[in-house]
């Protein structure tokens, strides 16, 4: 048998507590945020800015740093079909996007938003990936990648919403978000097409 094939153990089972870490620590942040989101107000439009808020948007920023332990994996494992653009640039960016809103002290009040649902479509995430890392096939992955989709999309219509409605936060941030997340609708859709529509499926995005 090719040594180079055979998964090391330890690492299986080190992604496996990952997965489950990750999940944990993303119901924890939906926990803390959900402060910003209510009926009708969906999008903490005009939310007061508050210390929870920012604590959490912090949070989430230190997160993104936990998540390279997805690439160092993907690196490890030498899956480097899975080192795609898509993969490479948002785990390179989003990481840089809540620095410099933490920086200039507006990762609070309406742009918790961002980090509320993304918790949400990451605990989705990485509930797929503990199921993968178990070695379990997840028969809804398509949803995943559908959430993850719909998810870039209501953080278009949020930037759309916020410099019309919004009068706390800064309106240019708002196309900072329209820009960041036209480049991950598309990079997103190309994969899904790549994935679940064209002939070959289960080939992977460049
Ligand atoms: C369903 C997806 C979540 C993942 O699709 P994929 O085709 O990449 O992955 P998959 O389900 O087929 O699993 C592939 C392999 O990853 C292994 N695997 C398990 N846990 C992992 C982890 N934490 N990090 C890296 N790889 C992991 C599985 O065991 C499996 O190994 P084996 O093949 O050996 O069995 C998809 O929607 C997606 O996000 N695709 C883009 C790729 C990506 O990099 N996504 C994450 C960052 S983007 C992001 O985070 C955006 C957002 O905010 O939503």
């Amino acid at each position: 048998m090719d040594k180079r094939n055979v998964e090391p153990f330890g690492l299986k089972l080190i992604m496996q507590v990952y997965n489950f870490a990750q999940v944990c620590l993303n119901v924890y942040m939906i926990y803390g945020l959900s402060e910003v989101v209510g009926v009708p107000n969906i999008f903490g439009i005009n939310k007061p800015y508050s210390a929870n808020l920012e604590f959490f948007c912090f949070v989430h920023f230190l997160s993104k740093a936990l998540d390279y332990f997805d690439t160092i994996f993907i690196i490890l494992r030498k899956k480097y079909d899975q080192l795609s653009v898509l993969h490479v640039y948002h785990h390179a960016s989003i990481g840089m996007v809540w620095a410099y809103l933490l920086q200039i002290g507006h990762a609070n009040g309406t742009a918790s938003y961002g980090a509320f649902i993304n918790s949400v479509i990451h605990f989705i995430m990485y509930s797929h990936y503990f199921i993968r890392s178990i070695g379990l096939e997840n028969p809804f992955k398509r949803l995943v990648t559908s959430a993850q989709i719909t998810q870039f999309y209501s953080c278009m219509l949020h930037a759309v919403l916020v410099p019309i409605y919004d009068e706390i936060i800064p309106k240019k941030l708002a196309i900072l978000q329209l820009c960041y997340h036209t480049t991950m609708i598309y990079l997103f859709t190309n994969f899904y097409n790549q994935q679940y529509k064209s002939k070959g499926k289960g080939k992977k995005t460049s």
